[in-house]
């Protein structure tokens, strides 16, 4: 049954999160973890009517885990670009395999940064997710990496997420990764380090004093890009939870509002785009 939107682009009656999974997550969870995923996400719109957007990272760890002759660190941008290219198709494998196991149908979208700041290659995009979403179809995200320049790059898919949760006028944005949070120091080389819960709001200060660095070999960005993640986020309306990605029932633990992870506050109403 296809379902009619609303004035604000969400399908009639639901709520709307994106999720970001992150490299080292897909990469260790596996198809286990994906499976599990999915089937949460049937359960937020059956249980909880919440629609989700789905942004996935792991293309290229997928392909260098592949790839004998390519090298572990100090890749040039093309290695990486042919790596993405050649892991893309082995990563959404995986998501349709577990999206069907759970009854569900997902779709793959690939974006460069223009396609988001171009007046019309947005609406474009945001026309296609709402199709999507009024169809009970799963988008799938990821950066388009084999084409997409250092001049013209997200980044990392963090600041991705938090982009397509504006232009989305997404309620949550949940950024799943291999730490459950934000902690007062990185809790891989502080075990006293302790989890914040609740944040008001990412400050200058905060940001300056965070790690840029990844915790695995796989992850691009680290704490420091997790943080503007949300803060861009928050200036736009968006709540955000970095949350521990294999923590059993995690999304539904958000959709209770359990005391997982790092719940980083909204500055303001959203927003039309
Ligand atoms: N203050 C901090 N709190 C939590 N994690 C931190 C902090 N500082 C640095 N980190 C590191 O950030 C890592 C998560 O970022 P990253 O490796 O880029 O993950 P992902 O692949 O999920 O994007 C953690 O594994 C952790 O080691
Ligand atoms: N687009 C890249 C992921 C880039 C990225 O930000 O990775 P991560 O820090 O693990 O979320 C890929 O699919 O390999």
């Amino acid at each position: 049954m296809s379902k009619s939107q609303t004035e604000t682009g969400n399908t009639q009656g639901m709520r709307r999160w994106v999720v970001k999974a992150g490299s080292n997550m897909v990469l260790s969870g596996g198809p286990l973890l994906l499976r599990a995923w999915m089937q949460q996400v049937a359960q937020l719109r059956r249980e909880h009517n919440i629609e989700v957007i789905w942004v996935t990272s792991g293309a290229i760890a997928s392909a260098a885990d592949r790839v004998p002759s390519a090298r572990k660190k100090g890749r040039t941008l093309s290695e990486k670009q042919a790596l993405s290219a050649i892991g893309q198709p082995m990563v959404m494998d995986l998501y349709n395999l577990a999206l069907n196991a759970t009854g569900l149908l997902g779709a793959q979208i690939l974006l460069t940064y223009d396609d988001i700041a171009d007046d019309v290659r947005r609406r474009n995009f945001q026309n296609t997710v709402e199709q999507l979403l009024t169809w009970d179809v799963t988008p799938v995200l990821n950066e388009n990496d084999a084409v997409a320049t250092e001049e013209i790059k997200f980044g990392d898919n963090d600041s991705l997420s938090a982009r397509v949760a504006w232009v989305t006028r997404a309620e949550r944005l949940l950024i799943l990764t291999d730490v459950a949070g934000l902690y007062d120091s990185d809790p891989r080389k502080n075990p006293h380090a302790t989890r914040v819960s609740h944040l008001k709001r990412v400050t200058q200060e905060l940001l300056d004093s965070t790690d840029k660095g990844s915790g695995s070999s796989r992850g691009t960005g680290g704490m420091y890009s997790k943080l503007s993640a949300a803060q861009l986020a928050a200036e736009h309306g968006v709540e955000t939870w970095l949350v521990q990605g294999d923590v059993p029932s995690v999304l539904l633990q958000v959709a209770n509002n359990a005391d997982v992870g790092t719940r980083i506050d909204a500055m303001r109403r959203r927003r039309e785009k």
